[in-house]
């Protein structure tokens, strides 16, 4: 039987770092060579794969749009030669890299998994062995096609997961959607769907994307007008609010003139909870309702990094305020469900 292949790009990030004077930071050929002397990753039932490094490895703090294109692209180039891929990432920004190369992969019929480690791999007690180990196992043998994240036995939808713990073993969780699967003794699909041919659709397409101005502000109690009107000014093309409970506001009028002009002058205001878990309801309260009523739109259950990266990858296209606003409600990719 012909062994699946999967392609592994290593772009930085914990997973294959040295230690340095300065702590730890990725060196060039130090993956590769420590994934070489570990003789687990080489047994009969693991699929083949080969390991491709950036150029310039980094901490994902350093991560920007424009190393998420580079990623999408090089899974383009590479799409045809291979049965999946596995991003090697820091888990910093990992839940935002993976949401963005869930919008920027469009038509994908491959499972893309993204992973990596909170200890380095050539480390004592690393989890990068078991992360690596069951992101090419699945990739080959549980083909989930679209983009995830597995970490610490769990593989989440990769725009529904968000880092949830700095150091802790079990550093993802995906809040509003349950894991695609959890690989225990056995290996449980949950709410993922293997496929086991590439679809015949699309071919596999790689939008454009270019940094765009995006401010965040979360809501706490007194916070200014003038810091939220800030927030908003140009050059400011869209404004992620982190509101109370289910989408609540201060209903100070202030305050909703301030979000009412920022709208007309064509910016994208999303309302997103700055609650761990659960959906925003505009319609729940009085202070949601007022929001809504100056066309501040609904985040529903999305995470910050969903959100952020689908502001990304919309407002690079040729699209009008209105229909932006209409594809942020939209569920695109499994990233936003409305009841
Ligand atoms: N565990 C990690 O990978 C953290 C590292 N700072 C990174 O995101 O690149």
């Amino acid at each position: 039987m012909n062994k699946k292949r999967i392609y592994v790009a290593y772009t930085g990030g914990t997973i294959g770092m040295q230690k340095s004077a300065q702590g730890f930071v990725p060196a060039p050929g130090f993956l590769t060579q420590t994934v070489q002397g570990m003789p687990e990753f080489f047994r009969a039932e693991m699929p083949e794969f080969s390991i491709h490094e950036y150029a310039e490895l980094i901490d994902s703090s350093n991560m920007t749009p424009a190393h998420w294109l580079q990623i999408a692209k090089d899974i383009q180039r590479n799409y045809q030669d291979y049965d999946g891929f596995v991003v090697l990432h820091g888990t910093d920004t990992m839940a935002y890299t993976a949401s963005a190369l869930s919008f920027l992969l469009e038509n994908l019929a491959k499972p893309v998994i993204v992973t990596g480690s909170q200890i380095p791999l050539a480390q004592l007690r690393s989890d990068g062995q078991v992360n690596l180990l069951n992101a090419l196992y699945l990739a080959a043998e549980y083909p989930i096609h679209e983009v995830s994240l597995f970490f610490n036995n769990q593989l989440f939808r990769g725009n529904r997961a968000t880092k949830a713990d700095a150091d802790g073993f079990n550093a993802f969780a995906s809040p509003n959607y349950p894991p695609l699967l959890e690989a225990g003794i056995q290996i449980r699909l949950q709410a993922g769907a293997l496929s086991s041919t590439e679809r015949h659709g699309q071919p596999l397409q790689v939008a454009d994307v270019v940094p765009q101005p995006i401010s965040v502000v979360t809501l706490y109690p007194g916070i200014g007008v003038e810091v939220i009107a800030n927030m908003a000014s140009a050059p400011v093309k869209a404004l992620i609010i982190k509101s109370y409970g289910v989408g609540n506001a201060p209903q100070q009028p202030e305050l909703l003139d301030t979000l009412q002009q920022a709208t007309e002058r064509g910016s994208i205001i999303v309302n997103c909870t700055q609650c761990f878990r659960g959906r925003v309801n505009m319609e729940g309260y009085a202070t949601g309702h007022a929001l809504q009523e100056r066309g501040v739109i609904s985040g529903y259950d999305m995470t910050l990094e969903a959100t952020l990266t689908k502001l990304h990858y919309l407002l690079s296209q040729p699209l009008s305020a209105q229909q932006i606003r209409a594809e942020m409600q939209r569920n695109l990719r499994g990233e936003l469900s409305k009841n």
